[in-house]
This record gives structure tokens, C-alpha cells and sequence, in this order.
């Protein structure tokens, strides 16, 4: 396998100054090819989240920022043809790229949240000399969210494995769809929780869900923990509620892509039928997600806006089709777990529980709360 660093891989990097690139691990090529595309414009970054080169919500968001970057310098976001020269154009083109990048996918807030700090740094920009001085601002920026991701990810880790330690030596673990490396700037969501764990000791063993249809769990999850030695078992996403059944596992932790107010989270669909099973068996599940995640602008789940993918994705399989043609689809890509479902919802900042509107406002927003 290819490797572009001695400790492992980067899931995302940026190669040079303003005018450099961005290199994404290609995940729809894993876990058989580890290969790498480079992005050069915005339409490169907008078709690489689109078709899922690069996924995972904090992963998103780090992508659309150094997208950002890209815009700057990127004649088609002008419309005229022109080469953004001038600072003014500078500004002009990269807020074109957010609004594009905007589009590639609805419901990870975290887009939105990085396109929403690049345009704030794109507000303060307009007085450097040249487009080029423009893309260098936003790059510093993108690049700072990029670290702080990566710190979040790593504080995550900490509290989620304090949290689950408490659960005793023999830990068998569910998870769902991929949020660990590949998903984030850094070691994942819930990914991180268990690679904490396991370098404590602990030997968590994890059942991945393979995570229909795109089977991120058995591509990407399997992988990485593979990679990172830690104990897991694949298992297809019906297997779950017999295994907790059956007292396999201890706990269920899953990642998110949007988190309301209340606590209500967004994750791959899947997560909620494995929310009502954890539920039923007396298990607990919890959530991990950096406070990037969070949309305190809508209290309900029912606001999160859910993307549909092509059908598709369900009818063929293998390379070959495996539905009668012209079947109705239904293929949406999340699903929402209501907050009462939830356990704890682990951030970068310490622990939610119970989860409840003040409880999320006071770790999300504590200026808010305080009066
Ligand atoms: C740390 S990432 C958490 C979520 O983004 C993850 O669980 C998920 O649902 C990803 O969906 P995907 O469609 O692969 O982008």
C-alpha cells in the first residue's frame, strides 16, 4: 500500500502556500487502494465531498475551508473569465466559492460552520494588496481549523474513554459508519473514544456495523481500526440487535452530523433503528461529536435538513444491478435520533448527560446560559 507519511496517512493536506493544493485520501477507493487526489478549484473540492472522496462531517468542513482557499484564486467564480487579481476580486471570487461549496451537501453543519468562519475572515480581507495576500489570510484560517479539529478529536478521545472506562474491563462496543480519521482532522469522533481505550489498555472490542448502503463501517471503520490494532468484528447492520440481545456489548457509540439544541442528532442512516435497540436492551448510547457539530438555531430534529442520494446506491451492488429496474427508492442519507434515545453526547469541552436543551446550551454556548 502507498503511504504519504511514516505515520500513516493524511486524510487531508494542503501542499504549499496560497497558491498550493489540496490532496484527499480518495475513500471510495478503500480499503483496497490507498490513493490520493489532488484539488486545484472549488469544483475539484465541491465533486470530491459530492461523490464522498472525502467524508464524515468535520471532514467536510475542513475540506470547504481549504475549498475556500482555492476560490480566491479561481477565474470561474468570477463569472468574467478573469483571474482574480485585485484583492476586491479576491474577495469576490472566494465568497462565490463558499456559496458554491454551500451546495455540495445539506446536512453536516459543520460545512456550513467552516464556509460561515471562512466568510468572516473573507469580511476582513479586502484591504491586503493583492487576490494572492487573500488566498494566504484564508489559508491561516483554514489551517486553523484544520488544528483546532485535530485538538478536538484528541480531547474527545479523553473524555469519551474517562466515560466508558467506567464500564468495566470486558467492553464489547458497537459503532456505526465511519468517524475516525478519515472522517475528521484528526483520530475521529467515536473513533477516538475507542483508540483511546485501547492504548489505556482496555482492548475494547468493536462490532462495525457495515453501515448500508455505501458501507462505510466495513470500507473504512474495519480499516482503520485494523490499522490501529484494535479488536473488531464486522458484523451487517441486522446482526446488531441480537448481539445486544445476547449481552455482546456494553455500550453503543455512533458520531453525528447535525445536533439540535435539545440534543435530537443527525447521524448515517441507521443510527436511530440502533438508538431504539440499544434502548430496549438497557444499553447505553452515546454520541461524540465536537461542538462544531452542534446547530443551536433549531431545537428539533424535524428541522434538520436530510439528503437524499441516488438511488442507485441502493439498486446496484458489486458492480452489477440488484433491484428490478424502475423500483421506487427511498435513499436518504441520515437519519435523526431523538435526544431521549441518547445517554451522553461526548464533546471536545467534557461530557452532556443527561441531555437536555439547558444542558447543551450551557456546554455549546455557556455565554448564552449565563445571565
Ligand atoms: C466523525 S463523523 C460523524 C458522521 O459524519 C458520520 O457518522 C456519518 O454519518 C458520515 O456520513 P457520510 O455520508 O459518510 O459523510
Amino acid at each position: 500500500m502507498n503511504r504519504n507519511n511514516s505515520d500513516g496517512f493524511e486524510t487531508l493536506s494542503w501542499t504549499g502556500a496560497g497558491d498550493g493544493f489540496l490532496t484527499l485520501l480518495d475513500q471510495t477507493r478503500l480499503p483496497n487502494e490507498v490513493t490520493f487526489v489532488n484539488c486545484d478549484s472549488v469544483e475539484d473540492v465541491w465533486q470530491a465531498i459530492k461523490r464522498l472522496a472525502v467524508r464524515g462531517a468535520p471532514a467536510i468542513g475542513i475540506a470547504a475551508a481549504y475549498g475556500v482557499v482555492l476560490g480566491a484564486r479561481d477565474e470561474k467564480m468570477l463569472g468574467s473569465g478573469d483571474s482574480p487579481k485585485t484583492a476586491e476580486q479576491g474577495c469576490r471570487a472566494a465568497l462565490a466559492a463558499c456559496d458554491h461549496l454551500a451546495t455540495s451537501r445539506p446536512t453536516a453543519v459543520n460545512l456550513f460552520w467552516a464556509l460561515d468562519r471562512m466568510r468572516g475572515v473573507i469580511a476582513t480581507v479586502g484591504e491586503e494588496p493583492s487576490a494572492g495576500r487573500v488566498a494566504e489570510r484564508l489559508l491561516a484560517e483554514a489551517v486553523a481549523i484544520h488544528e483546532a479539529d485535530r485538538a478536538q478529536c484528541a480531547a474527545i478521545g479523553r473524555y469519551g474513554a474517562d466515560l466508558l472506562e467506567t464500564l468495566g474491563p470486558t467492553m464489547g462496543i458497537v459503532t456505526h459508519c465511519n468517524t475516525g480519521m478519515l472522517a475528521t482532522g484528526g483520530d475521529g469522533t467515536a473513533l477516538a473514544v475507542l483508540f483511546a481505550l485501547n492504548e489505556r489498555g482496555m482492548q475494547p472490542h468493536v462490532y462495525a456495523d457495515e453501515t448500508r448502503p455505501l458501507l462505510q463501517g466495513a470500507r473504512l471503520t474495519a480499516w482503520e481500526l485494523m490499522e490501529r490494532g484494535v479488536h473488531v468484528t464486522l458484523i451487517c447492520d441486522s446482526m446488531a440487535a441480537p448481539l445486544l440481545r445476547d449481552g455482546k456489548a456494553q455500550a453503543v457509540i455512533v458520531g453525528a452530523d447535525r445536533i439540535t439544541a435539545r440534543g435530537d442528532t443527525a447521524n448515517k442512516i441507521g443510527t436511530y433503528g440502533l438508538a431504539v435497540q440499544a434502548k430496549h436492551h438497557g444499553v447505553p448510547f452515546y454520541v461524540a461529536a465536537p461542538t462544531t457539530t452542534f446547530d443551536l438555531s433549531i431545537t428539533s430534529g424535524d428541522e434538520i435538513p436530510i439528503e437524499q442520494r441516488a438511488p442507485e446506491e441502493i439498486t446496484e451492488a458489486f458492480g452489477r444491478r440488484t433491484a428490478p429496474e424502475g423500483v421506487e427508492v427511498d435513499n436518504p442519507a441520515f437519519d435523526v435520533t431523538p435526544a431521549e434515545l441518547i445517554t451522553a453526547i461526548i464533546t471536545e469541552r467534557g461530557v452532556i448527560e443527561p441531555v437536555s436543551e439547558e444542558a447543551v446550551r450551557a456546554m455549546v454556548d455557556p455565554e448564552s446560559t449565563q445571565s
